[in-house]
């Protein structure tokens, strides 16, 4: 089965370099210089660099060269997902199409496998998400990930076929947890990157990822999500990845807001969007989120960190 990569990002080159291993990859990149130069140089300098491209690449900026492949993913940030669909819909349709990316649509409220189903009807829709870092993928260090698709064939086929040597996939046919659990934690790493940015300490972050977890389970099943799905890689694997390390960029953007630094605009930061998107649902829906509507708050600029505190600490008792 013949792969292509669609968005060569750090994560896009990294899953790229670890499947080829398995034969030959094609990493499509929406910019003619950059794909040429990655196919000369071997290496992306922009987004991956000092990792070297196996000769199974072919870097190319050829929409037509990716969608000769049999499985494509997608391999860009959540807030593009639509418009990137939306400008190859003609040449994707009937594609099985892997999202690979983490966040809820800010304009629908939706997550990735949604947003495909709503722009490529027709196409076989399947998600990539768990915890792992475009570098140590890139590295060959060893990695376990979720494959969700809600169909449980494909799903099997899909497992085989994107397992590398160092990637390990287990399969789910639970997309709308797989989906919620990726997307969510992100929002996590950015409360708890402000608390050790803020010198709050690793007793408040305890509390923040434990607290923060039951708003993200509390929001996954009023969303239809299996209750043990989030209690996997998705969830709660990838929430402990990106609040304990500096690699995250959601942590990064979380301890610039509690140093009061400020944070290089161009990085890709998932979880600022999706904050506002999971607090806007769960007003709307009358559910309990506060960590959420605070890192909204907090990341948009609305709250200070002080006043994020007051807010959480200054909340009636309550049962556990
Ligand atoms: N990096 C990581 O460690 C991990 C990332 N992810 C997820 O993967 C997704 C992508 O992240 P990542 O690769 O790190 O992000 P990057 O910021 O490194 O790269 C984003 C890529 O998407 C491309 N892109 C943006 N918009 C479009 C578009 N409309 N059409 C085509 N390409 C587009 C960009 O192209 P250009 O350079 O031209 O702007 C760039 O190559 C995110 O949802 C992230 O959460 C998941 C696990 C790990
Ligand atoms: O999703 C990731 C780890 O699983 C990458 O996290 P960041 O997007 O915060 O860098």
């Amino acid at each position: 089965m013949s792969v292509a990569v669609l968005g060569s990002g750090a994560f896009g080159t990294a899953l790229a370099i670890s499947l080829a291993g398995n034969g030959p990859v094609t990493l499509w990149s929406r910019n003619a210089e950059q794909a040429r130069h990655m196919q000369d140089s071997r290496e992306n300098t922009v987004r991956l660099p000092n990792v070297t491209l196996p000769d199974e690449i072919l870097v190319t900026a050829d929409i037509q060269d990716a969608v000769a492949s049999d499985v494509l993913l997608l391999a860009v940030p959540m807030q593009k997902l639509r418009a990137a669909l939306m400008e190859h819909a003609t040449v994707l349709a009937g594609k099985t199409l892997v999202a690979c990316c983490k966040g809820i649509e800010l304009s629908s409220g939706l997550g990735p496998i949604s947003v495909i189903q709503q722009t490529i009807p027709d196409a076989r829709p399947a998600l990539l998400t768990g915890p792992s870092f475009a570098d140590d993928i890139a590295r060959g260090l060893p990695t376990a990930l979720t494959l969700a698709c809600a169909d449980g064939d494909l799903s099997e086929t899909l497992q085989t076929e994107l397992t590398t040597a160092n990637l390990r996939l287990y399969r789910t046919t639970d997309v709308i947890g797989a989906e919620l659990g990726g997307a969510l934690k992100n929002v996590m790493a950015i409360g708890c990157g402000a608390a050790i940015g803020a010198g709050l300490g690793d007793s408040a972050r305890a509390a923040l990822m434990t607290r923060g977890f039951a708003e993200m389970q509390r929001f996954a099943l009023m969303r239809g999500a299996r209750p043990d799905t989030l209690m996997g890689l998705t969830g709660l694997g990838d929430l402990v990845l990106t609040c304990s390390s500096e690699l995250s960029r959601n942590y990064r953007f979380g301890l610039c807001l509690g140093r009061n630094r400020p944070f290089d605009s161009q990085t890709t930061v998932e979880g600022v969007a999706t904050a506002r998107a999971m607090a806007d649902i769960a007003a709307a829906e009358g559910l309990d989120m506060p960590i959420s509507a605070t890192v909204a708050d907090l990341s948009h600029g609305t709250y200070s960190v002080p006043q994020a505190i007051q807010t959480l600490l200054n909340r009636p008792l309550k049962e556990e």
